[in-house]
């Protein structure tokens, strides 16, 4: 638990100067017996600013829960299921609400490919979360995020409380990724490398800004880092064999969004800057209503939307290809709420 001790030594350190219960706060996870739910409910666990974390999914949360809430920190943990009322238990009252709820891919499957099921998963959990905990913080996991996070937002809008500053589409991982795949490279400690990687989460829609790092690459390690990034996800689903996709490090990198959530939310920190795929202008003109840049976190959510910044004629070419697929999976997610 070393990273987790990483991750949250920080807060740690904050709170034993200022324990006021007024800055902490309920989390929900839903579909957190899964791959994903579990790990990440393990690390939501040591967040010091969490009250409460309550576990929904279909099936085994009471499990889960009997066992995550052993771990000797404050917050109290509670299993739900859909009995009984389970799914407006986990949500009422929740400050966030982090969504892995839905089917993982096989080999040979694209995100795309999930959007079938995934869909009405989480169609239907935004319905619920529109009715019990509207003015809570979504992040969504569940794939395809770019379709994914259009439905939520669709979802919300018929009940009339959509609010952009608060719905996330989570692409932490795919910055996570870039900053360990260059460091490899480049024989760097991670933790000094930086990579603005913007546009959505999947494949050629992964966009790394690479010229922004302040490190020169080749030809050649540009062609392979961006491809590395664009795809790393392909490598852990091939490497699992059938048994689903990255789990533990999504674990990780939807922690630490949840963390830099909380920390700006609840947290009154100022000038936290994370990745996320939310309603932006950036590419509104190209009628792209999503988009994945750095934003900047604030007391309501998202403060403000960085724009892309320089970028190199290279980078401008990965993004006239992205936007297309992009446009396409957000339409489909709108079109299948409307
Ligand atoms: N945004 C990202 O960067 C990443 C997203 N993912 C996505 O996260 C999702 C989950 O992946 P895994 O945890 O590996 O899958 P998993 O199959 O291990 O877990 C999914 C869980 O969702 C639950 N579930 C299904 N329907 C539900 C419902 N209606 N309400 C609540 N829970 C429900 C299942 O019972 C299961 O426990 C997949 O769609 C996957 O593609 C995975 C990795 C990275
Ligand atoms: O590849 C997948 O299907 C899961 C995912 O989104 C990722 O690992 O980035």
């Amino acid at each position: 638990m070393l990273a987790t001790s990483r991750l949250f030594s920080s807060i740690a350190a904050k709170r034993a100067f200022s324990t006021s219960a007024a800055n902490l706060s309920k989390v929900a996870v839903l579909g957190a017996a899964g791959g994903i739910g579990q790990p990440l409910s393990l690390l939501l666990k040591e967040n010091p600013h969490v009250t409460h974390l309550a576990l929904y999914d279909i099936v085994n949360t009471p499990g889960v829960a009997a066992d995550i809430g052993h771990i000797n920190t404050n917050s109290k943990v509670t299993g739900h299921v859909p009995e009984k009322d389970g799914l407006k238990a986990a949500l009422e009252d929740a400050h966030l609400v982090v969504i892995p709820a839905g089917v993982p891919r096989k080999p040979g499957m694209t995100r795309d490919d999930l959007f079938n099921t995934n869909a009405s998963i989480v169609r239907d959990l935004a319905a619920a979360a529109a009715k019990h905990c509207p003015n809570a913080h979504f992040l969504i996991i569940s794939n395809p995020v770019n379709s994914t996070v259009p439905i939520f937002a669709e979802t919300l809008k018929k009940a009339g409380v959509f609010n952009p500053k608060r719905l996330y589409g989570v692409t932490t991982l795919d910055v996570v990724r870039a900053s360990r795949f260059v460091a490899e490279v480049k024989n760097l400690d991670p933790k000094d490398v930086k990579v603005t990687v913007v546009g959505g989460h999947s494949g050629v829609t992964i966009v790394p800004l690479l010229s922004q790092t302040g490190l020169e690459f080749t030809k050649e390690e540009l062609d392979s880092l961006t491809h590395r990034i664009q795809f790393g996800g392909d490598e852990v689903v091939q490497a699992k064999n059938g048994t689903g996709s990255a789990t533990l490090s999504m674990a990780y990198a939807g922690a630490r969004m949840a963390n830099s959530v909380l920390e700006a939310t609840v947290g009154g920190k100022k000038g936290i800057v994370e990745p996320s795929f939310v309603k932006s202008d950036v590419f509104a003109k190209d009628g792209v209503e999503y988009f994945s840049t750095n934003i900047e976190l604030g007391p309501e959510g998202v403060e403000k939307i960085n724009k892309l910044g320089e970028i190199s004629d290279y980078e401008k070419d990965l993004i006239s290809k992205a936007i297309p697929e992009l446009k396409k999976n957000i339409v489909k997610g709108n079109n299948f709420v409307q």
